[in-house]
């Protein structure tokens, strides 16, 4: 059984069908890549996946459950981690704080237990405190650990993202564009951290991606839609040489050729 199981979607906003019939599995440990022109249906799509959208049709087993229309809360204890295009960080407080607040959601000592400061509630903090320097050690934040976040550079910003959305100790890691708006020497570090993520961390990576060479050097799978329809899926080297991705992205006389 696949880790993750996307089933027949489809999104219509409206006149619009955004995602067309998508089926695709993603394994335990495996890593996946999702690509496609402007406006293909990726975001859509993801959005889908990590529950912030209910598709029109179709559905999303995670571990064999059917994840569809669960409240987005319940997606982090389920092992589902994201992280998003723009951030979403809070910015005014510190790396260190940023990476303890995605451990709230994977605590089990309840409101009670957390606002009289248990003992229950005191042992997960402190064991959400040793995760966190685990953490920033691995992503190499322990400098900035204590600095607030909107000091930071963009893809400093990008991996304290990251740390957070791993401290609940997800199956599958989502990543929405984890190479937009780094550098040239930021995204040859991001391919190799992403591989130690899911050695270390013995997880599935799912990424929506515009930089090419990075999905193609980490993906074992790619998966490729053009205006909503899955046109491709296989090894980076299949997707790469398929007649129809290549239409997609130079057919068009052009305007997709950046991304390519
Ligand atoms: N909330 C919405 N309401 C109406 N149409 C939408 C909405 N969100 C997306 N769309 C449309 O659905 C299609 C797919 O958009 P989507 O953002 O999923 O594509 P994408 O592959 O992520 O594009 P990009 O690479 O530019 O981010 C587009 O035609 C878009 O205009």
């Amino acid at each position: 059984m696949a880790l993750l199981e996307v089933e027949e979607v489809f999104v219509r906003f409206g006149g619009v069908t955004a995602v067309a019939g998508v089926s695709f599995a993603v394994d335990d440990r495996q890593i996946c890549g999702l690509i496609g022109p402007n406006g293909a249906g990726k975001t859509t799509l993801f959005n889908v996946i990590s529950g912030i959208y209910r598709p029109t049709e179709g559905r999303v087993r995670f571990a064999g459950q059917v994840v569809t229309g669960q409240p987005r809360h319940r997606m982090a204890p389920l092992g589902l981690g994201r992280t998003f295009q723009n951030l979403a960080l809070f910015r005014s407080m510190t790396v260190r704080e940023n990476v303890l607040a995605g451990a709230h959601s994977a605590g089990h000592a309840g409101f009670l237990a957390n606002a009289l400061r248990l003992p229950a509630a005191r042992r997960e903090d402190a064991a959400a405190a040793g995760r966190a320097a685990q953490l920033l050690a691995m992503l190499e934040l322990e400098a900035v650990a204590d600095v607030p976040v909107a000091d930071l550079s963009f893809g400093t910003q990008k991996r304290v993202e990251m740390a957070r959305a791993l401290i609940c100790g997800p199956k599958l890691l989502l990543l929405d564009e984890p190479a937009g708006g780094l550098n040239h020497g930021e995204v040859d570090g991001l391919a190799e951290l992403l591989r130690d993520i899911r050695a270390r961390f013995d997880l599935a990576i799912l990424l929506v991606e515009h930089h090419m060479n990075l999905v193609m050097r980490v993906s074992d799978k790619v998966v490729a839609l053009d205006f909503g329809r899955k046109i491709a899926d296989g090894t980076p080297e299949e997707v790469r040489s398929d007649p129809e991705v290549i239409r997609a992205y130079l057919g068009d006389g052009g305007s997709h050729a950046h991304a390519a």
